[in-house]
């Protein structure tokens, strides 16, 4: 196996990529750098006694045990049985695990990683995290907007784009649509490639894989080898992990790790490997698959050869000892001299992200409202409950009158029967963060956009079009068919307490949102505590009469602000009464007589204001917890 000289990080031709990128020159060299690179060899990576430990249950657990290698331009596979670390080793590699877990040394041709080499390289995992309702080309327009250099024009931006669609050979496909769980879409090979395309936009000449042909087709699965080949042909550096490849696949390898239990069982070139398992003592049977016939020696499937006596040694120790490992021992002791001359373990400048916030908000907003745009039937569903229950309500409590015995009764009803449903009508902000979590982290880990500019986005774009507009259009049609106070400063006051309140209670869902992962136990979570605000609301029961030990909950109630604020509203200096026509006179209840008796205090502005107040702040700290809670969101594994 060659290996290229190292050099210092500047002067490698493969990385003048990452560091000319903002140059007039960018567009050519990346240009040239996909097209007529194919001389060029990718730069090296080397792993130098690789230990990798998870706790499990207070234990710890050994993933990867004292693993090493070298990775040159080419492809490189890291192959093993399931459950031998390959993903681990991978992640590793590409620095997406978490350092405190891991030990040993990563080099770039020869030197240390730079800090920042997570957003320099390419990572493309397991799963799709492409938005389903864009084209192929929006997707990979949005990675262009965001990882290229802001200073680049919409029309260069749009040639990476056109470059990319042309060498994964997407053209036919590049204006339909991925597709989502509703809608069918592009297949799965064009999905996968669609992935690749997303991290090739910034032309990374290291590309790491996670099982790039799980899920697909053999057929499928071979195209998408076959274009990681010709990638590793321009310059480029592919490492990826896979599980059991057929022939077709396995022929493109030029490097191969075998990995078991954490342990590595060969490295090495991957046409030498047949050679030396054979010198082992376990030649490979004609017409068999080598992948296969590796994977099932490393699960102990395969008979010895008698001639070389019965087995002592498990696979793993004989690498320990042989050539193989001597001589990549070798290369690996050249390129960790290299590093001392070089002052290990300085790190190189941060490269931080390529756009500005305003930029990150612009793009990541616009993705959001073409989702929701694409995907109307739950805003429109919303919208539509929303008429229709304003019309219920509306309906139930028609024109209430200002008697006694139901005027009082009635309105205080309708006030809490409306907050009601604008808090558990707002339940499926609960799905914000949890339906775009994978995406989320691969985006933000991938150095996309800052969490700020993500988290705005989604705020703004989902609490102005869902969290606004529909609860004042559920207040207009509801007011005026139940007849409160027709006047305009009451309706403004109405209106914004009962959009607050729906903000509130959607901050709350946000912040549940960013804190748990399981859809279902968030729900859980969220109802439990709307029904304790309920009933802190001072409706269902009188708060004055609860025990004095949990009186404290009454302040944490989004209900109790609300129908305070309302009732103030609506109460305050209104009389009920009944008229007894026998005895000619009027028996009467003042409205403030009934806030009172609830403990409401009314007599000046700010007792109203105090809780519009309360309930504006408390969605404000919950907007900020939840934001909190999406920076704490481990973008590690
Ligand atoms: N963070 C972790 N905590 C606990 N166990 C872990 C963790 N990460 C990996 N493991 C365990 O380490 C082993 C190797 O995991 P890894 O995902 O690297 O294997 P793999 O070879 O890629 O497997 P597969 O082919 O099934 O994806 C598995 O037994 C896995 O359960």
């Amino acid at each position: 196996m060659s290996l290229n000289e190292p050099q210092p990080l500047e002067e490698n031709p493969h990385l003048a990529a990452y560091t000319n990128y903002g140059s007039t020159e960018t567009s050519v060299t990346v240009t040239s750098d996909a097209t007529e690179g194919a001389s060029r060899k990718g730069p090296v990576l080397s792993f130098h006694e690789i230990c990798f430990t998870a706790t499990v249950k207070k234990d710890k657990k050994i993933i990867l045990d004292n693993v090493s290698g070298v990775f040159d331009g080419g492809v490189n596979a890291i192959l093993g049985p399931t459950g031998s670390g390959k993903s681990s080793l991978l992640d590793v590699l590409a620095g997406r695990k978490d350092p405190r877990h891991v030990m040993g040394t990563v080099l770039l041709d020869g030197k240390a990683v730079p800090s920042d080499f997570r957003l320099m390289t390419g990572y493309v995992v397991q799963d799709d995290v492409v938005m389903g309702t864009l084209s192929i080309r929006e997707n990979l327009a949005f990675s262009a907007a965001l990882r290229l250099p802001q200073r680049l024009t919409a029309a260069e931006r749009e040639k990476h784009v056109d470059l990319v669609i042309q060498e994964l050979q997407l053209s036919k496909c590049a204006d339909t649509r991925v597709g989502t769980e509703f809608t069918r879409g592009v297949s799965g090979g064009e999905r996968k490639r669609c992935n690749i395309g997303m991290e090739l936009i910034t032309a990374p000449t290291i590309l790491f894989l996670d099982e790039p042909t799980s899920g697909l087709d053999a057929n499928t699965a071979g195209h998408v080898m076959s274009l990681l080949s010709s990638l590793a042909e321009t310059g480029r550096t592919i490492i990826f992990s896979i599980h059991q490849p057929r022939y077709t696949i396995y022929r493109l390898f030029d490097n191969l790790v075998l990995l078991n239990g954490g342990r590595c069982a060969y490295h090495g070139s991957s046409k030498d490997a047949i050679e030396y398992f054979a010198k082992c003592g376990y030649p490979i049977e004609p017409y068999n698959n080598p992948a296969d016939f590796f994977l099932d020696l490393l699960m102990g499937a395969e008979h010895r050869d008698p001639a070389f006596g019965p087995q002592e040694e498990p696979l793993t120790e004989i690498y320990d000892k042989s050539d193989a490992k001597a001589q990549i021992d070798g290369q690996l002791a050249v390129l960790w001299d290299n590093s001392r001359a070089h002052g290990l373990p300085t790190k190189s400048a941060e490269v931080g992200y390529k756009t500005s916030f305003g930029r990150q908000l612009g793009v990541v907003s616009t993705r959001t409202v073409k989702n929701l745009l694409r995907n109307p039937r739950t805003s429109v569903l919303q919208l539509a409950m929303m008429v229709l229950l304003g019309a219920l309500v509306g309906a139930i409590y028609w024109q209430v009158n200002d008697s006694k015995s139901s005027g009082l009764q009635n309105r205080v009803g309708a006030l809490f029967f409306i907050i009601m449903n604008l808090i558990f009508g707002n339940l499926d902000a609960v799905e914000l963060f949890i339906k775009e979590r994978a995406i989320f982290i691969h985006e933000n880990a991938s150095g996309y956009y800052r969490v700020s500019s993500y988290f705005l986005a989604k705020v703004l774009c989902d609490m102005i079009p869902r969290r606004t507009i529909p609860p004042l259009i559920f207040c207009a049609i509801a007011y005026y068919m139940i007849g409160f106070q027709s006047d305009v400063e009451k309706f403004f006051i109405f209106s914004l307490t009962m959009v607050l309140v729906a903000v509130a209670g959607s901050a709350l869902a946000f912040f549940f949102s960013a804190t748990v992962q399981v859809f279902a136990i968030a729900n859980l979570l969220i109802a439990l505590c709307y029904v304790f605000m309920m009933l802190f609301g001072g409706f269902v029961v009188n708060v004055g009469s609860v025990l004095s030990w949990l009186q404290w909950i009454k302040w944490l109630s989004f209900f109790r602000y609300g129908l305070n604020a309302a009732s103030i509203n609506e109460l305050h200096g209104k009389e009920f009464c009944d008229y007894d026509v026998k005895r000619n006179i009027s028996d009467c209840l003042p409205g403030d007589a009934y806030l009172t008796a609830q403990g409401i205090p009314f007599g000046s502005a700010w007792d109203l204001w105090q809780n519009i107040l309360a309930l504006a702040s408390m969605a404000v700290i919950m907007l900020v917890l939840a934001y909190v809670q999406l920076r704490r969101l481990k973008k590690l594994k």
